[in-house]
């Protein structure tokens, strides 16, 4: 589809106009997917400016300072800006089924609701109570190491982050990894090849991957490699709200 009429539209319909089998597909098999042109470069410049405005945030986190890489991020409040909002719960009905299939092959217990809401309510009831959306920023030398976002015993298997800048023009390197660990094998790396506006879906700790003598667990990480030079932005969306 155009990414001129897609990004008309609201998020809720733009989400819509993907092709939800193919992803599901993408992410049985790689454990990660492309949204391409999900938001306009004039939404990810606004949403990039957000960073500078602590009031937007409930909290600043310098990377650094935890061994957690080079660079920093800040945590929405509630309630969040409009567009985060649609983007979180516009997401989660259509990931809630791949959750949900993935858990059963898996051998877990947990289902996911249908709506975002419900799941929410299910944090907060269990005490993870603060938001989790993020925006994070960049400069020359920073990177984020590998990491998963967990926060409480309530995960939602899977994630999005956006990119708001772009790739050989706002900044150089700083690609999108995954690691995939796999019992008693090698670990696999991915990189996504991100542009301003495109999303990644991808799993959060774990994900079934099918074996020739049946399913088992593999592990994931997700990190961001070293920004060569510029700035660069990114808004994260997880599911599952903060203890
Ligand atoms: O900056 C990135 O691309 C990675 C962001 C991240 O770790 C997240 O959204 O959870
Ligand atoms: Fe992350």
């Amino acid at each position: 589809m155009n990414a001129q009429l897609r990004t008309d539209a609201g998020v809720d319909a733009r989400l819509r106009t993907y092709d939800w089998a193919s992803l599901a597909d993408e992410l049985d098999a790689h454990g990660c997917a492309m949204l391409h042109d999900l938001l306009s470069p004039s939404e990810c410049v606004e949403l990039a400016r957000m960073y500078a405005d602590e009031a937007h945030f409930r909290s600043r986190v310098v990377m650094a300072r935890h061994g957690f890489g080079r660079g920093e991020y800040r945590y929405f409040s509630y309630p969040l800006p409009e567009l985060v909002s649609a983007l979180r719960s516009a997401a989660y009905p259509q990931l809630a089924p791949i959750a949900n299939r993935w858990n059963a092959t898996m051998g877990l217990a947990v289902r996911y609701p249908a709506t975002h809401a419900e799941f929410i309510d299910r944090c907060h009831a269990a005490g993870q109570r603060r938001p989790t959306p993020l925006l994070l920023q960049y400069g020359t030398g920073d990177y984020n190491c590998l990491h998963q976002d967990l926060y409480g015993e309530h995960v939602f298997p899977l994630q999005m982050a956006i990119l708001l800048s772009e790739p050989g023009r706002d900044f150089q390197g700083g690609e999108f990894v995954l690691t995939e660990q796999r019992p008693r094998m090698q670990s696999r790396a991915e990189v996504v090849p991100l542009r301003q506006g495109c999303a990644v879906l991808f799993a959060v700790h774990q994900r079934p991957l099918q074996g020739t003598r049946g399913s088992y667990r593999v592990n994931l990480r997700h990190g961001v490699s070293r920004v060569r030079s510029g700035q660069r932005h990114t808004l994260g969306i997880i599911f599952h709200d903060a203890e």
